[in-house]
């Protein structure tokens, strides 16, 4: 199924922004949206930039700037991840705070969409460096995030650790009565500091479900099947693991610092105990081989993850890919030209806010725990969510087949619907 051009005439923008604005387009149109609830959907509730200062080791004082956008809050409190990138701006901020949105209302959770972050290349920093730019950033954020409005979790470069440290700051501004019952403030966080169990590997394992179903879906099974990974961080690594684990072999694997293959398959363990040492990166791993990064994306494999970043696979390097299905694990990682490409080539797609929503869905577990008091084993953390990432791939699946759409359509119908409902029933569009 190819998708076509979105009906409304806008400006075409380069970046995730345009990227979220035509797949958002494309599916309102399918749709056919009310007028007046597509122009609400299609804005940010609120965009916030922030500029601070933070001391550096050295002494001298070095001026952040930091982003949060809220986009809708429709279904419930805003929620996203926090990013610390040099690609982070006001306009990837918006384009993957809307992609919240839609991941949200997508899994049936009561919540809606934002994400921010803070423009910077941590590995420019020390610990104690990134520790106080955390904390003057909290600081500057402020009451506009909070346990019932709007709360961050992990994303790219960032942390549990970075979570507890945005929970300890958030509180120390908190009077003491209200610190012992705010804890849901940041999801994401080290299970000591009212984390939960799972959450870490919540979104790589969700990305792993999503493939185990979609091999199901084809009549295949995952022993034996080969994979490449783009990005081996939180997502990438825990989906190959569980991949591993069901009998997947990785054959290719990039990450910043370089791209590495092995015909006869990566270790997953191993290659991650060697990035744990080597300041998180692949690059220098003996037991496979370094190629050009270039030839990634078109690798002799079954299937491609990428858990990077946005934009990655484009028209120019879409017509090499071999594989039968890209795994969304990332945000936003394939444009709408590469993916008229794939769908031509009968490449299945699991799209981002289906693929990668078990980390959310983690992040409301933790969530409803801190706020009940209660603090739910791995297993019960596991099997919900299990349970939830079925629901919604068998619901795209079907909606696919109604309407004879793609899976990523399919996705953006069921979650636009679902708020189009909440906006119809509170009776603003009779
Ligand atoms: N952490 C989470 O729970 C969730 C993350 N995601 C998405 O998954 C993706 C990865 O996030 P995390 O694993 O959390 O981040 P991470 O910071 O743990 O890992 C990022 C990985 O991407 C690699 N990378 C960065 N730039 C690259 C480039 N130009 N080329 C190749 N590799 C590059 C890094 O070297 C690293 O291995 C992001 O798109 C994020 O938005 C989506 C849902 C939830
Ligand atoms: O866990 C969360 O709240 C959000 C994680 C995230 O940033 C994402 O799903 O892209």
């Amino acid at each position: 199924m190819v998708i076509k051009e979105p009906k409304s005439k806008k400006p075409v923008k380069q970046g995730m922004l345009d990227n979220v604005m035509r797949q958002f387009d494309h599916a309102a149109d399918l749709l056919e949206l009310n007028p007046n609830i597509r122009k609400i959907l299609e804005v940010t509730n609120n965009e916030l930039l922030v500029h601070f200062p933070v001391r550096m080791d050295d002494g001298t004082v070095k001026i952040f700037t930091g982003y949060r956008v809220q986009h809708n809050n429709a279904l419930g409190p805003y929620k996203g991840g926090l990013r610390y990138h040099p690609t982070v701006d006001i306009d990837a901020a918006k384009a993957l705070a809307m992609w919240m949105t839609w991941k949200t209302s997508l899994a049936g959770l009561p919540f809606g969409g934002a994400k921010g972050g803070i423009q910077l290349d941590p590995s420019r920093y020390s610990q104690e460096e990134l520790q106080r730019i955390t904390r003057r950033f909290t600081f500057a954020l402020g009451d506009n995030i909070g346990p019932e409005l709007d709360i961050p979790a992990p994303d790219v470069n960032t942390t549990a650790q970075t979570m507890a440290w945005i929970l300890d700051t958030y509180m120390s501004t908190k009077s003491p009565a209200e610190r012992s019952t705010n804890l849901h403030v940041v999801t994401g966080k080290p299970i000591g500091a009212g984390g939960s169990a799972g959450r870490d590997r919540a979104t790589g394992y969700g990305v792993y479900l999503t493939i185990k179903f979609w091999a199901e879906t084809r009549g295949h099974t995952l022993h034996g099947k080969t994979f490449a990974v783009q990005g081996f961080g939180n997502v990438g690594y825990w989906a190959s693991h569980f991949l591993e684990e069901e009998g997947g072999v990785l054959i290719g694997v990039q990450d910043a610092s370089g791209t590495l293959y092995r015909a006869e398959g990566i270790d997953v363990g191993e290659l991650a105990e060697y990035a744990r040492a080597n300041r998180g990166r692949i690059h220098g791993f003996s037991k496979a081989s370094p190629i050009d990064s270039g030839d990634f994306f078109g690798l002799d494999c079954d299937i491609l993850i990428p858990a990077a970043l946005g934009n990655q696979i484009t028209a120019k390097n879409a017509p090499d890919i071999k594989a039968s299905l890209i795994a969304e694990g990332a945000n936003g990682p394939t444009d709408v030209s590469a993916e008229a490409i794939l769908l031509e080539k009968q490449v299945d797609i699991i799209p981002d806010i289906l693929c990668n929503s078990g980390g959310v869905i983690g992040s409301y577990f933790e969530w409803l725990q801190n706020k009940n008091s209660e603090i739910w084993p791995m297993e019960e953390v596991m099997d919900r969510l299990e349970k939830k990432m079925r629901e919604s791939f068998n619901r795209v699946t079907a909606e696919a087949e109604e309407r004879q759409v793609d899976w990523r359509s399919a996705a953006f119908i069921i979650a636009i619907e679902r708020l189009a409902d909440a906006y119809t029933q509170r009776g603003i569009f009779p």
